[in-house]
């Protein structure tokens, strides 16, 4: 058992998607990336939907794809599993008949269909048709489904993204638990889904792999504005220098920590929660203090998170949580000059990725 290799390129129109990733045996990895980075695409090149240019795919002793070698495994006998956004379901079958489909055309045993639906905790739901499932139980047997055919490797394209807030925890916990031990990629935008169930991500950028590593290092240490973002902190680039970070435009963020080389291109990120905010400018600070405007904000959790824009690019962009009686304190709206101050001792100081995309 040696995971997944997906080694390869791949050019349609003028867009260029190269990946080179590989994962341990059963693991999860989730694909994060900005839209038309090349997640999708990804998924095809893996469903064999889409035949990349040179490269090789494989799931652990398989080989899927080998273009110097010919191989080309068609879609049907990959033993790639998918699991859509919408379910999908036949809608003549119960959901039972769904789960018993996939083995039954290809002459496996389907007695174990039960079991596959009993597993996402949908037992109760056998014997009705796909138009009196709510989106979430569609789902539970749409996964029971993919599951049923004992894929190599499970493809999850959005799974969450049509459900509502209070079925999509619920999904996401049974994804999960189904796929511990079971090789899987799952393509998202929310970095939760990715801290729920992946081992590891890969973000994609403009068709390239601009991070990849295991979930919590990759996002508590981003290395480009995308991932910053979906991390939920703040970001800025520039030149790592000896007391933290330098911008473009000559000004200093002071930090400490992270590992950045003097003179090479680094990301100072710090969290919004540890961003003060003021309406005044303060003096004799040892903080880093930046001057803006507030452009939105917004509730998140229990903070109301307000983002700004500079001054200078950099400032854009940046955002500090607050709490609701600090907002009412400081009577700030959209449009309130602020003044931002974020201690050194906050700011890691980061390896940027060169030409990051954001
Ligand atoms: N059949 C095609 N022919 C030519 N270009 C295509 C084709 N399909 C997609 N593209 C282009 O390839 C790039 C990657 O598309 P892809 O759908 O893989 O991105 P994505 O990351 O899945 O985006 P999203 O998050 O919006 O779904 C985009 O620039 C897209 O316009």
């Amino acid at each position: 058992m040696t995971g997944l290799r997906a080694e390869f390129v791949l050019t349609q129109g003028d867009f260029r998607l190269q990946v080179d990733l590989r994962t341990g045996p059963g693991e999860v990895i989730a694909v994060l990336g900005p839209n038309g980075s090349g997640k999708s695409t990804l998924l095809d090149v893996l469903a064999g939907l889409r035949q990349p240019e040179s490269g090789v795919v494989a799931v652990d002793d398989k080989t899927l794809t080998d273009t110097a070698a010919g191989v080309r495994v068609p879609p049907h006998r990959r033993g790639v599993g998918l699991l859509a956004q919408e379910a999908l379901l036949f809608p003549h079958l119960t959901a039972l008949a769904n789960v018993e489909f996939g083995p039954r055309v290809q002459g496996k045993d389907h007695t174990a269909a039960r079991r596959w639906l009993d597993d996402v905790g949908a037992a109760d739901l056998a014997d009705r048709r796909p138009r009196a499932l709510s989106g979430g139980q569609a789902q539970r047997v749409a996964l029971a489904r993919a599951l049923a055919a004992d894929p190599v490797l499970l493809l999850l394209d959005e799974p969450f993204a049509a459900l509502d807030v209070d079925a999509a925890p619920a999904l996401r916990g049974v994804v999960r638990r189904v796929l511990r031990d079971r090789a899987a990629v799952l393509v998202t935008h929310d970095p939760l889904d990715a801290l729920a169930i992946a081992d590891r991500i890969v973000v994609l950028a403009d068709g390239k792999v601009v991070e990849q590593g295991p979930t919590r290092e990759v996002l508590s240490r981003p290395r480009t504005p995308f991932t910053a973002r979906v991390a939920g902190l703040d970001l800025v680039a520039g030149t790592a220098c000896p007391d933290g970070l330098r911008t473009a435009d000559g000004a200093l963020i002071a930090g400490s920590g992270g590992a950045a080389i003097s003179g090479e291109p680094a990301v100072a990120v710090f969290r919004p929660a540890d961003v003060a905010v003021y309406t005044e400018r303060i003096h004799g600070s040892p903080r880093n203090v930046f001057e803006a405007t507030v452009t939105a904000m917004e509730p998140h959790g229990d903070v109301v998170r307000i983002r700004v824009a500079g001054g200078p690019p950099w400032v854009s962009g940046l955002a500090a949580d607050l709490t609701v009686g600090a907002v009412a304190e400081l009577t700030i709206e959209p449009g309130s000059r602020v003044y931002l101050a974020v201690k050194a001792t906050e700011v890691r100081v980061h390896p940027a990725v060169p030409d990051s995309a954001g």
